[in-house]
């Protein structure tokens, strides 16, 4: 088997620098057959794997695995990238991808139970030997007729609103307090957030319409924003994915929520209203961010149709 890791060496605040040395040493002492390339900017992975792809294809080479390594932002271009290419070159056996989670948040690796120690991660890829297929989400815009993937969650609201203003603050490139940008923004966008209006379709059903929205999450996974549980019972396994949708809460149901979360119960609450559909359609009136896998995707209104894709990864 040959593996190519797609590196982003600023992963995780600077943890992905920190181990990598550690990452070589032991891939030599396994004599594993691998080439590693580098993301030097944003967004720089979908180039490198769309390049890395066709190089295969071009050389013929079989027995081959991508390997994302960093966070779940590394993962999410990798994935673009590879169906890109793929949607160029159809007829071409997909090349598997794997996750070596370095990253902060690591939601995927939470949500596939891969483990979060690069060690037993990676040792997990070697001894691997057949591709598992994952159900990954698809959006496509209405409005522009645009359309992507996602490994985690796509967010409407609260959760992108914190990504945004946490992505701006100066605490976030500081090593130490860099987990303070994200309580900061937290409280900032408790505090000032206002409910937006969301009109939700499932799949063979009439509209459901949401005056005052404040978290309007779709995931095919459990977990996000760096391992909350939104939905417990998501699985990237299955061809549905699950959305959630919280109406604003007063300050006492946001504590209600917060502590249910923990106790795993969170979707009983009356305010909470939970989908677990192969197909969504969302619509939302007003700019408001988004964030996809983490990544934010500005401010902007939504017309989206939403359902599960499949995709080979080596897990
Ligand atoms: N050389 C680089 N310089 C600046 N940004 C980069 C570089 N390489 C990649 N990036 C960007 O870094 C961002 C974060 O990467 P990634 O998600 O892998 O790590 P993370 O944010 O630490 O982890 P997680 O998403 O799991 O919390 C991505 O938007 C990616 O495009």
């Amino acid at each position: 088997m040959k593996y190519f890791i797609i590196t982003n060496l600023f992963a995780g605040g600077g943890n992905a620098k920190k181990v990598w040395p550690d990452i070589k040493k032991y891939l030599a002492a396994k004599n594993v057959a691998y080439k590693a390339v580098y993301t030097e900017y944003a967004d720089h992975a979908v180039e490198l794997t769309k390049q890395i792809l066709g190089k295969i294809a071009a050389t013929k080479q079989k027995d081959v695995v991508i390997i994302a390594a960093g966070g779940d932002g590394t993962l999410h271009e990798t994935l673009l990238g590879c169906k890109r290419y793929y949607e160029a070159h159809p007829t071409e056996k997909q090349v598997p991808i794997s996750f070596l989670p370095i990253g902060s948040g690591n939601d995927f690796a939470r949500g596939l139970k891969i483990p979060l120690k690069w060690e037993k991660a990676l040792s997990n890829i070697l001894h691997s030997d057949s591709p598992t297929t994952i159900n990954v989400g698809h959006y496509t815009d209405l409005d522009n007729h645009t359309d992507g993937f996602f490994t985690n969650n796509f967010g409407i609201g609260f959760d992108a609103s914190v990504v945004h203003l946490a992505n701006r603050s100066s605490l976030k490139s500081n090593h130490f307090f860099g987990k303070f940008s994200y309580i900061a923004a937290i409280l900032n966008v408790i505090i000032n957030f206002k409910g937006f209006y969301a009109e939700i379709i499932p799949e063979n059903e009439s509209k459901h319409i949401f005056q005052h929205t404040f978290l309007l999450t779709t995931t095919d996974i459990p977990y996000f924003g760096g391992g909350i549980n939104i939905v417990p019972t998501a699985s990237a396994l299955d061809d549905h994915l699950d959305m959630v949708v919280v109406e604003k809460p007063s300050l006492w149901q946001l504590i209600l929520f917060i502590s249910m979360i923990f106790l795993k119960r969170h979707l009983q609450l009356k305010f909470i209203h939970h989908y677990h559909e192969k197909q969504l359609f969302i619509k939302t009136n007003g700019n408001r961010y988004g964030q996809i896998d983490g990544e934010e995707l500005g401010e902007r209104t939504y017309n989206l149709k939403l359902e599960t894709v499949k995709y080979p990864f080596w897990i």
